[in-house]
């Protein structure tokens, strides 16, 4: 199973610029995370907080029970074997063609022979549905695909831990739509902890477990996808809907009297908050632990989460039943 990542009271600024402070959150064992918040608000600062790539002022992040703010250089390689990122562009080499892209990081880090080394590529390649493209260079072949060629490179070393920063960014609707159940199958298959920062709405409301938005240089909120989807706080109202309307302007935060007067200007629009139902994985897909090890977490907190997303919860218990036996 996934391990837990928690993040305990995190604070970073760059120069005299907070980028957020205080932030404390704890990412479950094996469930998939979305963490949500205008441009700029630092959530690709904080995925790299979480790997180890930026050092916070204060605070810890605990992985597998080392902190890895504080511990030492071969202790934070160790535990960042357990972790696999995908980058927002893939980050791949472009002089290289996918296999060998994908193979990096076992040449790089284990002692594998090449036999074993092509037998892990060609597996993690046919996982994400690149079977066939190993000799393709990444400037021939589509976002989509690059994106899924950094998927599967994040996944070769066997991690517990996968971050993925934007895998949507770039794609149009249908590729999100099959990267999002790719990313279910995925957590179905190696139950592994799993963070995406995302911008796209969709992709936050069907594949996590749990949602979190960090804005005003603060987590607003974390915790079960319900909490969020049904909050009635501004700004996530605002988000959630892309509308202009509300706290969240183009630049920077807004004053109260030009929130008024562009509520009057724009179109009343459906409003899209609401619990709908999460992803499940693809028929002939292993059934997802982490939907049970969720069930039953959410429904230890139940009481202190708020009426409306008490009831999302409730209702959606049937469908991790059905899932279960079906
Ligand atoms: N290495 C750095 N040095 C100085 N400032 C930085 C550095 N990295 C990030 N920042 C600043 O930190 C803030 C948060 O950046 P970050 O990229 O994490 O935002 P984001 O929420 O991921 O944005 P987006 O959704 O647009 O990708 C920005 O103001 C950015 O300019």
């Amino acid at each position: 199973m996934g391990i837990e990542v928690e993040a305990d009271g995190l604070t970073k600024s760059f120069g005299r610029h907070t980028v957020w402070r205080d932030v404390s959150l704890t990412l479950p064992a094996g469930e998939i995370s979305v963490m949500l918040g205008p441009s700029g608000t630092g959530k690709t600062v904080f995925l790299k907080t979480l790997v180890g790539l930026v050092r916070p002022e204060r605070g810890r992040v605990v992985i597998n029970g080392v902190d890895i703010v504080s511990c030492r250089e071969r202790q934070l390689y160790r535990t960042r074997r357990l972790m696999g990122v995908m980058f927002q562009d893939g980050a791949l080499f472009g002089s290289m063609n996918l296999y060998d892209n994908i193979a990096f990081p076992l040449r790089e880090h284990t002692r594998r022979n090449e036999r074993q080394i092509r037998s892990i590529v060609e597996e993690k390649m046919a996982m994400v549905g690149l079977s066939g493209a190993e000799s393709k260079l990444p400037g021939e072949i589509s976002g989509g695909m690059r994106k899924r060629a950094g998927l599967a490179r994040a996944l070769v070393l066997d991690p517990e831990f996968i971050l993925c920063d934007e895998p949507d960014s770039g794609l149009d609707p249908v590729r999100t739509a099959y990267l999002s159940q790719l990313l279910i199958d995925l957590n179905a298959q190696i139950d592994a902890t799993i963070l995406i920062v995302t911008h796209n709405i969709q992709m936050a409301r069907t594949v996590p477990d749990n949602i979190g938005m960090l804005y005003r240089r603060q987590l607003v909120t974390f915790g079960p996808r319900e909490v969020l989807l049904t909050s009635d706080e501004p700004v996530v109202a605002q988000f959630l809907n892309g509308r202009r309307s509300g706290p969240i302007g183009m630049s920077e935060e807004k004053d109260a009297a030009a929130t008024a007067a562009e509520a009057m200007t724009e179109p009343d629009l459906d409003d899209v908050r609401g619990v709908v139902p999460q992803l499940t994985p693809t028929p002939g897909q292993p059934y997802r632990q982490a939907a049970a090890r969720r069930q039953e977490r959410v429904m230890r907190i139940l009481h202190q989460l708020p009426p409306a997303a008490q009831q999302g919860i409730l209702a959606g218990r049937h469908e991790v039943s059905h899932e279960r036996t079906g």
